[in-house]
């Protein structure tokens, strides 16, 4: 497999040029606060002071977790693809928002345990009906790993627009998550579980010992690329590939929850510059996010109290980079609108 080189956006001229654009405009220096930051991070990323945002796209990966079969999720297997169908009919929370911002929606069956047969605004990447059960063996083989990570590659470079998002759907992928999280930050799994999509305190005990346990079983997995083959899912699998394509392209990724980031965490560990890539949506209510997003030091736009996945974090934060262009494209400087500077 050829991995993507990703290149560091830093370049000193270019940020002072940024610096000097945003302070010049019609408004106290600072103010606008990180909306100044993502206007300067998209414009080193897009490598020019006249930023754009152009035909936006979130893809959502969708498959199926064996880990399932221990009873870690509050939901039945069946979910995952009743709503990849939701999301066909345009009836899921990530159909809506993204429609109400204009973004466009791929929807990839990676790897759901169901047949669809073909259909309209289904990408087919199927490459197994789920994964192994973690507890007891790999989710993956390495080949198959790969060739998410492949398939992942192969979708992002097919995107013509430069902001991609991400999401997701596959009941029981908060754990593969929260193990995954577990094994490249070293946070203890107590810490790294939640609730999911509803676990009683009982339930989420018992996430933690089947997460435990299989930390315990497979301690040879190390590197980056055999943790996301003993522990991940052919949608984070292909999610961490088309992150890894996207910022090689310079696109700005934007990220979306627990799900979302954990594949992050696996392409960064591989490839650590793909942070400068990233804008971080929001902070999921599930617990262990915002530890992830500390050990990636990220910061977040919003804090909305979501933990809902589908990439709906992505949606809700796109108005944030429109008005990030906006301002710097469109704003009056003090000298074109004839505003008096700071006096003291
Ligand atoms: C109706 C429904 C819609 C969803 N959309 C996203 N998820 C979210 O919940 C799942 C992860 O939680 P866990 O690990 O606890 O199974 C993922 O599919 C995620 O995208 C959903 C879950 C449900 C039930
Ligand atoms: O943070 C998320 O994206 C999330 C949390 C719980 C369930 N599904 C997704």
């Amino acid at each position: 497999m050829l991995t993507p080189a990703i290149h560091t956006t830093h370049n000193e001229t270019l940020a002072a040029e940024l610096d000097r654009a945003i302070n010049n405009k019609t408004k106290p220096l600072g103010s606008l606060g990180a909306l100044e930051t993502l206007a300067k991070q998209i414009g080193l990323i897009q490598n020019t002071r006249q930023i754009s945002i152009s035909d936006p796209a979130i893809l959502v990966f969708a498959a199926d977790h064996g880990v399932v079969a221990e009873g870690i999720s509050a939901y039945p297997q069946d979910v995952t693809w009743q709503m990849v169908e939701n999301f066909l009919a345009q009836g899921a929370a990530i159909n809506v928002f993204a429609a109400q911002n204009k973004c466009a929606l791929h929807v990839v069956d990676a790897g759901v345990n169901h047949d669809f047969g073909p259909r309209d605004g289904l990408i087919d990447r199927k490459l197994a009906k789920g994964t192994h059960n973690f507890a007891q063996q790999a989710a993956m083989s390495n080949a198959i790993c790969t060739a998410a990570l492949e398939a992942g590659m192969a979708l992002a470079a097919e995107l013509k627009g430069n902001v991609v998002g991400f999401g997701e759907m596959g009941i029981g992928n908060t754990t593969a998550a929260a193990a995954l999280m577990h094994k490249l930050t070293g946070i203890p799994v107590a810490e790294c579980v939640g609730a999911g999509t509803g676990l009683s305190p009982e339930g989420v005990l018992h996430k933690q010992h089947v997460i435990e346990a299989a930390v315990a079983r497979h301690s040879r997995a190390v590197t980056p690329f055999d943790i996301l083959a003993t522990f991940g899912g052919l949608e984070i699998a292909m999610m961490a590939g088309a992150m890894l394509k996207a910022a090689e392209l310079r696109k700005v990724l934007l990220i979306d929850g627990f799900i979302v980031t954990s594949a992050l965490l696996v392409a960064a560990r591989m490839q650590p510059a793909i942070l400068d890539y990233c804008v971080f949506s929001h902070c999921s209510n599930e617990q262990g996010h915002q530890k992830m997003l500390n050990a990636l030091q990220a910061r977040p736009l919003l804090n909305l109290g979501l933990r809902l996945g589908e990439g709906t974090g992505c949606a809700l934060a796109l108005p944030l980079l429109h008005a990030a262009a906006n301002f710097v494209n469109q704003m009056a400087t003090f000298e074109s609108a004839q505003v008096s500077e700071k006096s003291e």
